[in-house]
């Protein structure tokens, strides 16, 4: 017999067994995921010992927790155990912050804001949805890019545009009352789906200030802006977000969706089982691209837009068209904005202005119709004014005290951007703790706004004239954070109050609000923004007409 002999091949072959290798890599990975999720968040990390809920599922960390629950809630839950710095668990063992002092949102809304942007995957979510704008950029060219928009939100041109919130309005109205009166008995009043009539005025309100293009979706549903937009709003809810970002940290995804072979393909995506929502997507985005391009052209070929008129064109696309024009007058060369980047800006306004504002209203509308007292005293504030002129003035609007408290404590109790969040890209020490590059933060706009430390006990009721008598811990830039603040901060936040208050004299000086039914409990979707889940249907009767 002859020996057995170890011949180095032979050593090799065994090593490489396939068996072998996959036990060598398995056993790696679970190394690598036990690391992640349990050793370094545990042991090592610089966030072990700050406060926060127990780790939560190893792989999913709070994120469950977060999309199942209505928004910003379970934050709430933590901040008032563990605050107000608090340490939550993302996927895969990520760790995630948020902070409640006016400090710590100083140092990273306004002061270091460069070093703290929006995280890549919400930039990317953002981009597709609302275009290569203010919300996706960042740094220098942010700040150009926010220089040119200013002047559109400047009180001069608010002052001026203020006039056409007044034909959707007065449509609105219209509609209410001969609805009203085709009802059997018009003084028991009409349960109205407040929230898709509030989602109908405002995009007529933006299309017509964003590009001077009349919608009028109040009376013709099938407009195709408002079908692609209303499809649109239908995907953002917290699974179908889930799976978008998933997408789109796919390298390339984002800028595939985007473009036209997509769309011709896109029947390819309604295929895919779990992102067959992604059809949609592409095909609601191309047709408003399509139509905002047209309108661009129009306006550019539209001669009366021009460098000098500031008097008859006031929406927002005018404004860009004279700015671009006035640069290239003045020098050929200069480096002037596509019309790609255009569309993609006036896009953004859409996208962030609307729903935001729909959204706004019809919580405003909810609380008043909970709070009788509150809503007779807004009543009789804003009566005497729209039976003067129901086409109230930008100064006239703002000088209503009532109206401002109802305004400013629907906007704190329910704001319509419950969180957003922000990226550390480099380690930072924050509120005494050390934060590490990478480090996602979310800024709980909605716990934020209620913080008992400086609300009090009845933080989280809706109170609007505590207004007029604002506790000594208010801060007024970080106590009611609704439109954050910064250099990021709300551009549109002047416009939206302002159009917010307009719809509102209209409504209640011509209705009533009170709950759709006995017991009617109202709910935010997890979504970006806190749309109402059920349309908001409120019982609608005229002023004056009960018995
Ligand atoms: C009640 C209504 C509104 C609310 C609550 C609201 C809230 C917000 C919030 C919280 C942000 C910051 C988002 C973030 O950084 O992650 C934001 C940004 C923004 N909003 Fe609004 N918004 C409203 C209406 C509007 C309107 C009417 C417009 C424009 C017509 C608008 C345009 C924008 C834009 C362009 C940004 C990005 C600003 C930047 O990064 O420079 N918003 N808004």
């Amino acid at each position: 017999m002859s020996p057995t002999v170890f011949s180095s091949e032979s050593v090799s072959g065994s090593l490489l067994q396939p068996q072998l290798i996959a036990w060598i890599v398995g056993g790696y990975a679970a190394y690598l995921f036990l690391y992640r999720t349990v050793i370094y968040p545990r042991f090592f990390s610089p966030l072990r010992n700050v406060p926060g809920p127990s780790r939560g599922n190893p792989l999913l960390g709070h994120y469950l927790t977060i999309v199942q629950e209505e928004s910003c809630i379970p934050h709430r839950r933590w901040a008032k155990a563990y605050g107000p710095v608090v340490r939550m668990m993302g996927v895969m063992g990520k760790e995630r912050l948020f902070f409640l002092s006016p400090e710590a949102l100083q140092h990273m809304m306004v002061k270091d804001w460069i070093e703290y942007p929006r995280p890549d995957f919400m930039r990317d979510v953002l981009g597709l949805v609302a275009g290569h704008g203010l919300l996706t950029t960042t740094g220098d060219e942010h700040k150009k890019l926010r220089k040119a928009m200013n002047p559109a939100f400047s009180v001069t041109n608010l002052m001026a545009q203020t006039d056409m919130y007044y034909e959707p309005i007065d449509g609105l109205i219209d509609i209410m009352i001969s609805q009203l009166k085709t009802e059997a008995i018009p003084e028991a009043g009409k349960v109205f789906p407040v929230y898709e009539w509030m989602g109908k005025v405002t995009l007529d309100i933006i299309c017509d200030t964003a590009f001077g293009y009349k919608t009028d979706c109040l009376h013709n549903p099938h407009n195709e802006l408002a079908v692609a937009f209303e499809q649109l709003l239908q995907l953002q809810s917290g699974p179908n977000l889930a799976k978008l970002v998933a997408v789109l940290s796919i390298p390339g995804t984002a800028q595939l969706t985007r473009s036209a072979w997509m769309y011709r393909n896109r029947w390819l995506v309604g295929k895919l089982p779990l992102i067959s929502n992604l059809e949609k997507l592409v095909s609601s985005m191309y047709h408003i691209r399509a139509i905002s391009r047209e309108m661009l052209r129009s306006k550019t070929a539209d001669l009366s837009v021009s460098p000098d008129d500031t008097t008859t064109k006031k929406d927002i696309m005018s404004l860009l068209v004279r700015a671009r024009k006035a640069d290239l007058d003045a020098d050929p060369t200069a480096d002037a904005m596509s019309d790609t980047a255009m569309v993609d800006q006036v896009l953004t306004f859409l996208a962030a202005g609307h729903e935001t504002t729909a959204t706004g209203l019809s919580w405003t509308l909810w609380l008043l119709a909970n709070d009788s007292e509150s809503q007779q005293r807004l009543r009789e504030e804003v009566t005497p004014i729209y039976e003067t002129n129901s086409h109230p003035d930008y100064r006239t609007i703002k000088s209503l005290t009532w109206l401002d408290c109802v305004v400013n404590e629907s906007l704190r109790v329910m704001p319509p951007v419950p969180l957003t969040l922000r990226m550390a890209t480099k380690p930072d020490l924050v509120d005494g703790v050390l934060v590490p590059a990478g480090t996602v933060i979310t800024i709980p706009i909605r716990v934020i706004n209620t913080w008992k430390e400086v609300w009090g006990d009845d933080a989280e009721e809706f109170q609007p004239a505590r207004w007029l008598n604002l506790p000594e811990a208010y801060n007024p830039v970080f106590s009611q954070f609704s439109f954050i603040a910064g250099p990021h901060g709300c551009i549109g936040k002047t416009m939206a109050i302002s159009e917010m208050k307009a719809v509102l004299i209209a409504l209640i000086a011509n209705f009533e609000f009170a709950p759709a039914y006995p017991g009617q409990v109202a709910h935010p979707s997890t979504a970006i923004t806190m749309k109402p889940e059920d349309n908001m249907p409120l019982r609608v009767t005229r002023v004056g007409s009960k018995a």
